[in-house]
């Protein structure tokens, strides 16, 4: 049943769209399609088949729905897995006016956004984000990709999602390291844009990661609202957008050492502390904040430290990061606590310099 009990955070854009947070919000979904839609494809996590199957029923009556479950985290993100799901809409005759419904954690839904994207060069996708970095982050802002053996994302769209459900019920059953994981991307939001995250974390680490309290509740929302600026007015990355990747030029380097085996929020959160390093070599960020970084990270059981001898291979794959031009690596560094800015070709020594600092060795 939806509760009465919803928030709505309005992205702008062309045309722009509504995310909404609150419980019972799968019900919603007729209300945010197309009145000419007929077709939808639910592009679901395995862990998200029993709510795919019941969202089939509820909706069976109204649409034509096909379901297409696709491998479970980063694994979905390739390419063979769009090309099934591409396969799918050519054998249902998936038209212009169809939509893709994404349902799962932020793989899912970077996967089903992307396959919206392409197919016929774009239809509507709703997004519904079943875990914690899903909500804040990966379903809001329209950046879809899936992964290639070179890097993480290397090849997406930007295409707006037509609405974001955000059904905190889809939390009741997710694991608690899911759930930190995903306060990696809101405390990345309280670092660079939104301090009163990092004050409601500090003050009940407990009580803000239970997702049945208003601690949650207001922190997710607070990270929703600095990702709904941001993309609202820089949607395809030309400069503002940047600051969402505090933490992700060596966050995205580690998921690819890992070989995509470890949680984002985890890889994200070594990547930030390497930021707030090089933040106090380059911009006289304080020590004060670089251990704020690292106490409220460990609070939340993320890690902050990595082997010195991995170096060498990460900074490799950081050279093929998106934000590098000509060969540049550039950063999104901090000048204090909610001020982001970029630091264009650090030396490789100073990088590091930044890296030892909070190498495991
Ligand atoms: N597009 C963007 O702007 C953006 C932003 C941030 C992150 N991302 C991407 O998001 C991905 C990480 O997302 P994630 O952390 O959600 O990981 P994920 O999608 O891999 O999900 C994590 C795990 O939780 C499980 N799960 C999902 N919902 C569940 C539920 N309700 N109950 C129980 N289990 C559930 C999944 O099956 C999976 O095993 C990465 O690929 C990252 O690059 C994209
Ligand atoms: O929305 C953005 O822009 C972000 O950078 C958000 C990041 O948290 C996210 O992980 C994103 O997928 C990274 O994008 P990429 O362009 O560095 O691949
Ligand atoms: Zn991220």
């Amino acid at each position: 049943m939806a509760d009465d009990d919803v928030t709505t955070i309005r992205v702008s854009g062309t045309p722009g769209y509504d995310v909404l947070v609150g419980r019972g919000l799968l019900e919603r979904l007729p209300d945010v399609l197309s009145p000419k839609t007929a077709k939808l494809l639910i592009v679901h996590a395995p862990t998200l088949a029993a709510r795919a199957e019941q969202l089939r029923e509820q909706l069976a009556g109204r649409y034509e729905v096909y379901l297409a479950e696709v491998p479970d985290a980063e694994n979905a993100k390739r390419v063979e897995v769009a090309a099934f799901c591409w396969g799918v809409m050519g054998q249902t005759d998936f038209t212009r006016t169809d939509a893709v419904i994404g349902l799962g954690g932020g793989a899912t839904t970077d996967l089903a956004g992307f396959v919206a994207a392409t197919w016929l060069r774009g239809v509507d996708v709703v997004q519904i984000p079943t875990t914690v970095l899903g909500m804040v982050d990966a379903a809001v802002g329209g950046k879809t990709g899936i992964n290639t053996a070179e890097g993480k994302n290397l090849v997406g769209a930007f295409h707006e999602p037509r609405a974001v459900l955000c059904d905190l019920e889809t939390l009741d059953a997710l694991p608690k390291n899911e759930i930190l994981a995903g306060f990696a991307e809101i405390v990345k939001a309280g670092f660079i844009a939104e301090p009163e995250i990092l004050e409601i974390v500090e003050a009940d680490v407990d009580a803000v990661t239970d997702p049945g309290t208003p601690q949650f509740r207001r922190v997710v929302e607070l990270a929703i609202g600095v990702k709904a600026r941001v993309v609202g007015e820089d949607f395809t990355e030309q400069g503002l957008r940047e600051i969402l990747n505090y933490g992700h030029t060596l966050g995205h380097a580690i998921e690819h050492a890992e070989r995509y085996q470890w949680r984002h929020g985890a890889a994200i959160a070594i990547g930030m502390m390497f930021a707030a390093e090089l933040s106090r070599l380059t911009r006289n960020l304080s020590d004060a904040d670089v251990e704020r970084h690292r106490s409220i990270l460990t609070s939340l059981s993320l890690p902050t430290t990595y082997p010195v001898g991995r170096w060498k291979t990460l900074l490799a794959t950081m050279q093929r990061d998106k934000k590098a031009r000509a060969g540049m690596l550039r950063f999104i560094v901090l000048d204090g606590i909610g001020r982001p800015t970029t630091l264009e070709g650090p030396d490789e020594s100073l990088l590091f310099l930044a890296y030892q600092n909070l190498a495991d060795a």
